[in-house]
C-alpha cells in the first residue's frame, strides 16, 4: 500500500485532534497502518522547539524568530518521522503543517505569505501533503470550545487577541482558494458526528476506497 500524507489545518479549536483521534481509530479498523502526529513537535528536537515556541512567558519573541523555529521543528519531524512513515506505507495524518505557518505567521502575522513558503520550502524540500482538509470556524467559537476545556492549558500564539485569530481564518480561506487542488474545506461548526463523515468522506476518496 502506497504510503499517503494528509494534514489537517484550522484555527483553534476546530476539532483537528478530536477528528484525527477518531479517524486514526476508523482507519485501523479498516486495517490501514495509520501513524498521527503532531506540529510543532512529533519528535523530541521538535517537541523541545514547541515548548520554546508556546511558552506563554516568552512574549519578546521576535516573528520571524517564531517563524523559522516553526520551519525547524517541520524539517526534524519530516526527516525523522513523517519520511519514513510514508516510505513504510502508513497513512500519516499530522495536526498542523505549512499551512498553519503561511496562516499564522505569513498572513495573521503579516510576515508575507511568500516568504513564509519560501523558507519551508527549504525545510520541507517537495514533501507537500497528498491532502489538506481544512475545518473553518468562527475564532470566537474555536476558542471559547477551549475554554471551556479545563484541561487544555492557554499556550502564547491562543493568548493573542480576538483580531489576529480573525486574521488567522482570512489567511486559511485564501490559502484554500490558492491551493484548491490540495486543500478541501470542511464547516467545523456542524456537529462532530456531522464533521466526521465529512473528513472520512474526504479522505476515503483519495485513498481511493469510498
Ligand atoms: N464539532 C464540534 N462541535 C463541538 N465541540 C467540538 C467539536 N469538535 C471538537 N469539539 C470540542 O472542542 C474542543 C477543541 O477541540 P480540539 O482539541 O479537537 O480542537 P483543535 O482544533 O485540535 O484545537 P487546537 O489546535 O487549538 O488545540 C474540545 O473540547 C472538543 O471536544
Ligand atoms: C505548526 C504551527 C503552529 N502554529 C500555532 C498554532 C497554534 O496556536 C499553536 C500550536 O498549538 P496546538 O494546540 O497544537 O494547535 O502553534 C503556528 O503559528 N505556526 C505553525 O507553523
Amino acid at each position: 500500500m502506497k504510503g499517503r500524507f494528509f494534514s489537517f489545518e484550522g484555527p483553534e479549536g476546530a476539532g483537528k485532534t478530536t477528528m484525527i483521534a477518531m479517524l486514526e481509530s476508523f482507519l485501523r479498523e479498516k486495517g490501514f497502518d495509520v501513524l498521527a502526529t503532531r506540529e510543532p513537535g512529533g519528535v523530541r528536537i521538535a517537541e523541545e522547539i514547541r515548548s520554546i515556541i508556546l511558552n506563554p512567558a516568552h512574549t519578546e519573541m521576535d516573528g520571524r524568530t517564531e517563524a523559522l523555529l516553526y520551519a525547524a521543528a517541520r524539517r526534524q519531524h519530516l526527516l525523522e518521522k513523517i519520511i519514513p512513515a510514508i516510505k513504510s506505507g502508513k497513512i500519516v495524518l499530522c495536526d498542523r503543517f505549512i499551512d498553519s505557518s503561511l496562516a499564522y505567521q505569513g498572513f495573521a502575522r503579516e510576515l508575507g505569505m511568500d516568504e513564509i513558503l519560501q523558507i519551508n520550502q527549504f525545510a520541507i524540500n517537495g514533501y507537500f501533503p497528498t491532502l489538506t482538509i481544512y475545518f473553518d470556524i468562527d475564532p470566537k467559537i474555536g476558542l471559547e470550545r477551549i475554554q471551556k476545556n479545563k484541561q487544555r492549558e492557554m499556550n502564547r500564539l491562543d493568548m493573542e487577541n480576538l483580531s489576529f485569530h480573525y486574521k488567522v481564518r482570512e489567511g486559511y480561506l485564501k490559502l484554500a482558494k490558492r491551493f484548491s487542488d490540495r486543500i478541501i474545506t470542511i464547516d467545523a461548526s456542524k456537529s462532530v458526528d456531522e464533521v466526521f463523515a465529512m473528513t472520512v468522506a474526504a479522505i476515503m476518496d483519495r485513498i481511493g476506497e469510498r
